[in-house]
């Protein structure tokens, strides 16, 4: 594991990415803060997956680097990409677990998958992560097909923490989910973040929710056809003059 102490967890040098003829993003330069919460946020094609694809590197530049960590991640070949995913923990937008396997088996499958652990330390560690994320005994035994969408969401968050990740990834977590599931899900996202804080952990969630946003992230990047419109602490981000940035605001 890294023990990356710098101050951006992610850095974007000159970063372009065409498709094509089509530019989606243009020549960015900014970091993400080590140990902080931020948010992505934009309209819809904005670029905002397409530059969290960069982050995992799923996708290489056309132009520029990915500095993840203080490695270029662009710049790894295939073996060495897949040991330093291990960083990251993931939580899509639609949960994605194995709907064949329990919410126990969805969390220990990283643990089987990339560690030596044996079958009693792999139990603690997956019913702890369960606890931690509010799952009973009795529904860590569930298959997802038989869990709320926002139980779903929490057994997806315990599976994306269960290799000690530095860095959380969150897609559209909330998309589906009615607004009270939401902000509980937030909430979850939040604690996670503040339990682990103290060891640089840094959060990074893509939304077009502006109210959640705002209440919960420490930065906010704000995207626009490919663009960084601003990159503001959250109550300078309220402040802002910004034309499109009120437009959204006012939404
Ligand atoms: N593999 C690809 N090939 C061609 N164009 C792509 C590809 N991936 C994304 N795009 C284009 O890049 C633009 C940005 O897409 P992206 O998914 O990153 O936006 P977004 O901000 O995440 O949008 P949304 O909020 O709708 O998910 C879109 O116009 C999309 O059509």
């Amino acid at each position: 594991m890294s023990e990356f102490s710098g101050e951006y967890s992610v850095e974007f040098k000159g970063l372009t990415k065409k498709f094509g003829d089509s530019t989606i993003l243009y020549n960015l330069n900014f970091g993400i803060h080590r140990g902080k919460i931020t948010t992505i946020l934009g309209f819809s094609g904005a670029g905002k997956t397409t530059l969290m694809k960069h982050i995992l590197g799923l996708v290489d530049p056309t132009e520029g680097d990915v500095v993840v960590l203080g490695t270029a991640i662009n710049k790894l070949g295939e073996l060495d990409l897949r040991e330093f995913r291990r960083n990251f923990g993931m939580v899509f937008q639609y949960a994605a677990l194995f709907d064949f396997l329990s919410s126990y088996e969805n969390v220990a499958f990283p643990l089987r998958e990339f560690t030596k652990m044996n079958e009693e330390e792999i139990r603690t560690k997956v019913m702890g992560l369960l606890e931690s994320v509010g799952i009973s005994p009795e529904a860590a035994k569930r298959l997802p097909s038989e869990l709320s969408g926002g139980m779903r969401k929490r057994v997806g968050l315990a599976r994306g923490l269960a290799l000690d990740p530095h860095i959380m990834l969150y897609d559209e977590p909330t998309s589906g989910l009615d607004p009270i599931t939401t902000h509980v899900v937030y909430d979850l996202m939040r604690d996670t973040h503040r339990r682990n804080e103290h060891r640089g952990f840094t959060s990074i969630i893509i939304s077009h929710d502006i109210h959640a946003t705002l209440k919960y992230s420490d930065y906010i990047v704000f995207m626009e056809k490919g663009r960084v419109v601003e990159h503001l602490d959250v109550e300078s981000f309220k402040k802002s003059e910004n034309p499109v940035i009120r437009r959204f605001l006012e939404l």
